[in-house]
């Protein structure tokens, strides 16, 4: 069988300072090419599970693993390297530096993986066009909307062609045609180059339309 991009194993969590334990030991393989939602009642720790598999956080115990490798207890430098090369993340809410046009806001994280401007470009004005952002690349992220800036930050996060695109609530206060879109990007992601896609929701919209659902 093939080796999953993304795995969870034995995964438990607690903040410092709380008694409570998230995850309950969980162990998950994500299917690359798919969508997966995390869902839950509030506070079971869906947003705290995405920085855990994007390596923001650590885990209590258990590892996350990429193409079977635990990665999670690895050095900070080796994390963020992983972060910048191979992992795509969309927050709710994304803050933008206002002082830039929308396209640098989009070239950056390519910046940070070591690329330059110049090689990313093309792609990062596709991706515009595909999420219907096309004439606002001149802009300042201070004159788009919510549901641009949203969409914005799914193109951000796809820049860099990541394998595993984690998205925090990526549709929260967006109406249905932007949620549409966004969906629209993360999905034909997943399909068309194999990426995981892994989104923490309870927008109902979102739980419709994804492959596999992993409820905390
Ligand atoms: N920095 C922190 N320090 C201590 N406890 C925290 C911290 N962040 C979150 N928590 C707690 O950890 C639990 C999980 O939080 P998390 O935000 O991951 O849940 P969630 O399922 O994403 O919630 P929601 O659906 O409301 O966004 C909650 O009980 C929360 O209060």
């Amino acid at each position: 069988m093939r080796v999953p991009t993304l795995a969870v194993r034995d995964l438990t969590f607690r903040y410092r300072g709380s008694h409570d334990e998230l995850f309950d030991g969980l162990t998950h393989a994500f299917t690359p090419g798919k969508v997966t939602a995390l869902t839950g009642p509030s506070g079971r720790g869906k947003s705290t599970l995405l920085h855990i598999i994007g390596l923001l956080r650590s885990p209590t115990t258990g590892d996350v693993l990429l193409d079977g490798t635990p990665v999670s207890a690895a050095r900070d430098l080796t994390r963020s390297a992983l972060r910048a090369r191979r992992i795509g993340f969309v927050f709710q809410d994304s803050e933008l530096d206002p002082a830039r046009k929308v396209i640098d806001s989009v070239v950056e994280p390519a910046l940070y993986a070591g690329r330059s401007r110049s090689d990313v470009l093309p792609r990062a004005y596709d991706l515009l066009d595909e999420l219907g952002l096309a004439e606002r690349a001149d802009h300042r992220p201070g004159q788009v909307s919510g549901g641009q800036a949203q969409r914005l930050a799914v193109c951000r996060a796809l820049l860099n062609e990541p394998d595993v695109v984690l998205a925090d609530e990526p549709t929260g206060n967006l109406d249905l045609g932007n949620a549409g879109l966004v969906i629209d990007a993360l999905t034909r992601t997943a399909r068309e180059r194999s990426d995981t896609v892994v989104i923490a929701t309870h927008d109902p919209f979102v739980l419709e339309r994804v492959d596999e659902v992993v409820a905390l």
